[in-house]
């Protein structure tokens, strides 16, 4: 039983990814809830009310795809669940968020956290983190067009992408729940490009092969 875990900013292309390597290794993807999301749109058009309560369902759905990857053989979830207290912490720094809001959903986290822990698989194999500068967040996120995520409608998306993207460096050097492997962005057209696809895939599979996973 092999699990991987996508991690990256709004964009950085884990969903596209997350497919292309399933289809790879034949292993079945798990996608979080973006187009079925009922609080993300409210989110991005009023951060102060609905931050607390995006966190609390993101959390929710999360942990629902994690009880059902890890508990099956092969799979890959697009989204990790460290990168949870990554978003809210950043959202209750930008004032989002009260401490009664913060220090419960801390609590929920770390339960939750405790209960994953208990169970026969507690981490991913491996995190699959890819990288991206500020332009190219842009470019996909313009590429992939939902509305409410656009920085030409709501330039105060600009500061929050920026920020976003300080808080994941640190955030990746300090992961420790696994192996985990760095893939260029930037550079990789995974998407439109098939021989830069084949290098973000190898790169995957030597990983797996030296862990002894492949
Ligand atoms: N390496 C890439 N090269 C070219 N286009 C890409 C690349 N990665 C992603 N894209 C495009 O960028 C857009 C965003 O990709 P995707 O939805 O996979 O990102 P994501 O990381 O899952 O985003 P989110 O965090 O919002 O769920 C899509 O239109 C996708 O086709
Ligand atoms: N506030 C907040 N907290 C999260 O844990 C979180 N996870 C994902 N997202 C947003 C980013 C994309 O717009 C969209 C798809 O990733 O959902 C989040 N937003």
């Amino acid at each position: 039983m092999t699990v991987l875990v996508l991690s990256g900013a709004i964009g950085a292309g884990k969903s596209s990814l997350t497919g292309m390597i399933a289809k790879e290794l034949g292993t079945k993807a798990f996608y979080e809830s973006v187009d079925d999301n009922p609080v993300l749109p409210l989110f991005y058009a009023d951060p102060s009310k609905y931050a607390f309560l995006l966190q609390i369902y993101f959390l929710n759905t999360r942990f629902h795809s994690i009880k059902a990857a890890l508990a099956d053989d092969n799979n890959v979830l697009d989204r990790s669940i460290y990168e949870d207290a990554l978003f809210f912490q950043m959202n209750a720094d930008m004032g989002r968020a009260n401490q009664t809001e913060v220090a419960i959903y801390k609590d929920l986290l770390a339960n939750m956290m405790q209960e994953i822990k208990g169970m026969p698989k507690k981490n991913p194999d491996l995190l699959v983190h890819i990288d991206v500068s500020y332009d190219t967040m842009i470019k996909r996120i313009t590429k992939r067009g939902r509305s409410y995520e656009q920085i030409k409608t709501d330039p105060t998306l600009v500061e929050y992408y920026k920020n976003l993207l300080k808080y994941y460096g640190p955030w990746y050097d300090h992961y420790n729940y696994s192996p985990k492997i760095r893939i260029d962005g930037d550079k990789y057209d995974f998407v439109e490009n098939p021989a830069d696809r084949k290098i973000v895939i190898d790169q995957i599979e030597d990983k797996l092969h030296e862990m002894g996973k492949l």
